[in-house]
């Protein structure tokens, strides 16, 4: 008999955790799942199945008066001609939460990723692929290509978690537990090499590595479970190792560099204390690429890269704008702004300020800008900074996306404020993952008509 929900506001509901429901699998959705409807019409989310499969699916998660149910797929009746075997052992139902596609064949988890970017614009922007000028594709990373049954090894970022007996892992899906594993498929052969699984981690709870890209910097950030004291880190390739705070999260250095070397754009680029670099090893020169020619900055101009980092778009900007251009970044994280400041020391004509965007502008007294990249994080800009950016009139602007609902969103006002996109491009830069990098090129509605 299932048990009632202890988490519930309704308290007539019932779990139906453990229940399970043969199902024919409808699309797919945003999250790394599919849409499915029990025979009493409840919606499941399920996860390790594709669309039009035939399946069996055990609940997870939801009850009798849940708007909607989560499931997995514990037994394939049909399968899709997408499906594979999924080349890493850990993943499956209940098993490593890092992948969502593992199951996939790479074309079909593009081909996925690109009818959940269709859906979102559609459904919270109202906007057609045609609207958007996009072609419907998400571009494969140069390089991702590997033979049938193998994975591409792009995580160049790790977070491991560890267990209460020491072993680093990654965790379940939605679940605080952690899968114990021998190695991560998807991790750079840089990554692999430190060894972390193969150490003991007593008293840690995490170990973020890091393998800098066009540098031999390697990095671990470990984070000590409370009261717990840092074991003696020996791995097996030199590393510098940072801890971060208990109470003040602030992270410290425990031995070497507080930073990393990344290398894009012909120039290094300083990124301390375990802070935001993209963690595909193609994505940043990918991205900047799409970015440039998109803007096509000119001699003089005056551009702004908002959300900016360690300061990539900002440089490049700089790079392309010449002695008369002028760039401001603007970004929230102390040691990025620090960083940034320091990478893009040798341009006179940058300025990075430090703080939020919609606190930051406004103060800076600036009421035109020539261009705009913003690259904003998962939750997007939002309405009220959308707004402060098409008051800056500016010939175009460059949105980063790393979520395609934010995006939608986004677009949505950014058309209401008079900006409609020139271009959409989508990239596959995080394999295997429901995650997608989107990049598109607004400019001012008028122009377009
Ligand atoms: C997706 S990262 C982009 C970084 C950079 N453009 C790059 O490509 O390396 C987003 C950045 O925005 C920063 N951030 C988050 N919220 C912010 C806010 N409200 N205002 C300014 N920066 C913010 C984060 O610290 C992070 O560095």
């Amino acid at each position: 008999m299932p048990e009632p929900l202890p988490d519930s506001a309704e308290s007539t509901a019932v779990s139906l955790v453990g229940e399970e429901y043969e199902v024919e699998v409808g699309p797919v959705a945003h999250g790394g799942h599919c849409v499915a409807r029990t025979a009493e019409g409840q919606v499941l989310f399920v996860r390790h199945t594709l669309p039009g499969e035939r399946i069996r699916a055990r609940v997870t998660e939801g009850g009798t008066r849940s708007s909607y149910l989560r499931a997995d797929a514990v037994e394939i009746i049909e399968a899709s001609k997408d499906r594979v075997p999924a080349p890493c052992p850990y993943a499956g139902p209940g098993r490593c939460g890092g992948c969502d596609w593992q199951h996939a064949k790479p074309g079909a988890q593009r081909r996925l990723k690109a009818e959940v970017l269709t859906e979102q614009l559609e459904r919270l922007a109202g906007l057609t692929a045609e609207d958007v000028r996009w072609d419907g594709t998400v571009e494969p990373a140069p390089g991702d290509k590997v033979p049938a049954g193998e994975v591409p090894a792009w995580r160049t970022r790790v977070q491991y978690a560890v267990d209460e007996e020491g072993r680093a892992g990654l965790r379940r899906h939605r679940s605080h537990e952690v899968e114990p594993i021998d190695r991560c498929l998807i991790a750079s052969p840089e990554v692999t090499e430190l060894g972390i699984e193969k150490h003991a981690w007593p008293q840690i709870a995490s170990v973020d590595a890091i393998a800098a890209t066009g540098s031999n910097d390697r990095q671990v950030v470990l984070t000590p479970r409370p009261g717990g004291r840092l074991p003696l880190v020996e791995l097996d390739k030199p590393v510098s190792v940072l801890r971060t705070g208990e109470k003040d999260k602030a992270v410290h250095r425990v031995h070497g560099r507080p930073y990393v070397r990344e290398r894009a754009e012909d120039r290094t680029w300083r990124v301390g204390d375990g802070g935001f670099w993209q963690v595909h090893p193609q994505a940043a020169e990918l991205l900047v690429d799409a970015v440039m020619r998109g803007l096509t900055p000119r001699k003089g101009e005056m551009a702004l890269d908002l959300y900016c980092g360690v300061g990539l778009f900002a440089g490049a900007l700089a790079e392309r704008m010449g002695e008369e251009g002028a760039v401001l970044g603007i970004e929230s994280h102390k040691r990025a702004v620090e960083d940034a400041r320091h990478n893009l020391d040798d341009f006179p004509r940058v300025r990075i300020e430090h703080g939020k965007v919609d606190a930051v502008l406004p103060r800076t007294g600036i009421t035109e800008a020539d261009l705009i990249v913003l690259d904003p994080p998962r939750a997007g800009a939002g309405k009220k900074t959308v707004q402060l950016l098409a008051g800056l009139s500016p010939r175009r602007i460059a949105y980063v996306a790393c979520d395609p609902a934010a995006l939608a969103r986004d677009l949505d006002y950014f058309r209401e404020a008079g900006y409609t996109s020139r271009f959409l491009r989508a990239f596959d830069l995080f394999p295997m993952t429901h995650h997608m990098e989107c990049v598109a090129i607004l400019e001012p509605a008028s122009k377009r008509s």
